[in-house]
């Protein structure tokens, strides 16, 4: 039997995390959450923009504990509003603030503009401890809906309407949404490259023992 790379998905969202198991789902490799370790400090997602956030979650997650990593920043980025909220999705009606209280605030904003177009963006990246790491993106244009509609999915998808399906993002099913979305179309490109990637793993990997395991 041959062994297997486990690679650590460095991320707290949920929606994120689902979606991300079934992009990686038939990738021979063994997938961690960060749930399988004890707790570990959070990154300050302080960068401006989705590649510096991406690397600092996905090369502080692998120094920590030691395995690669892959972190995804994405958002969702809005003409009217010069691109917000950007790098400040998460966080754009308070730290505390629910879905609900985040899409409602974009609404609110874009109430009678004429260009609704937005778009959401995604960067993958996959560090390895000492600090190097691989970067992939992607984007996804649609346009702001103007009323949610839809459960599934996650963030500001009931929103986030997709006119070559015309569904809303929170409309279609996660097959259905990763074959289009931002973060499905950088997992693509992470699946054309599989085989490179393993391959920069291992050569980049200080200690080899911990992060192969061995599958029977
Ligand atoms: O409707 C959505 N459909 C998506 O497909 C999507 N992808 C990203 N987003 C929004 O952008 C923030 C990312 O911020 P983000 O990359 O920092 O992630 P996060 O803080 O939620 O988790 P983590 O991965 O950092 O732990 C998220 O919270 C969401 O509000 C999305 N919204
Ligand atoms: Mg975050």
């Amino acid at each position: 039997m041959q062994n297997s790379i486990a690679l650590v998905v460095a991320t707290r969202n949920k929606g994120k995390t689902s979606e991300i198991r079934e992009l990686l789902k038939d990738f021979p490799i063994e997938i961690k959450n960060l749930d399988d370790f004890g707790p570990i400090p959070q990154v300050e997602e302080d960068g401006d923009t989705f590649d510096e956030n991406a690397y600092k979650k996905a090369s502080f997650t692998a120094r920590i504990l030691g395995y690669p990593a892959l972190a995804d920043d994405s958002g969702l980025l809005v003409d009217a509003l010069d691109g917000a909220p950007g790098v400040y999705s998460a966080r754009y009606a308070g730290e505390n603030a629910t879905d609900e209280e985040r899409y409602a605030k974009i609404l609110q904003e874009i109430k009678g503009k004429t260009n609704r177009k937005a778009a959401f963006e995604c960067v993958i990246s996959i560090a390895v401890p000492t600090g190097p790491a691989l970067t992939y993106e992607a984007r996804c244009e649609g346009v702001i809906a103007e009323q949610p509609s839809g459960s599934n999915g996650f963030g500001y998808d009931p929103i986030f309407y997709y006119p070559e399906l015309k569904k809303t993002f929170a409309e279609l099913t996660q097959e259905e949404k990763n074959s289009v979305s931002h973060r499905g179309k950088a997992f693509r490109e992470v699946q054309e490259e599989f085989d490179k990637i393993l391959i920069w793993i291992r050569q980049n990997m200080p200690v080899q023992e911990k992060f192969i395991c061995s599958e029977d």
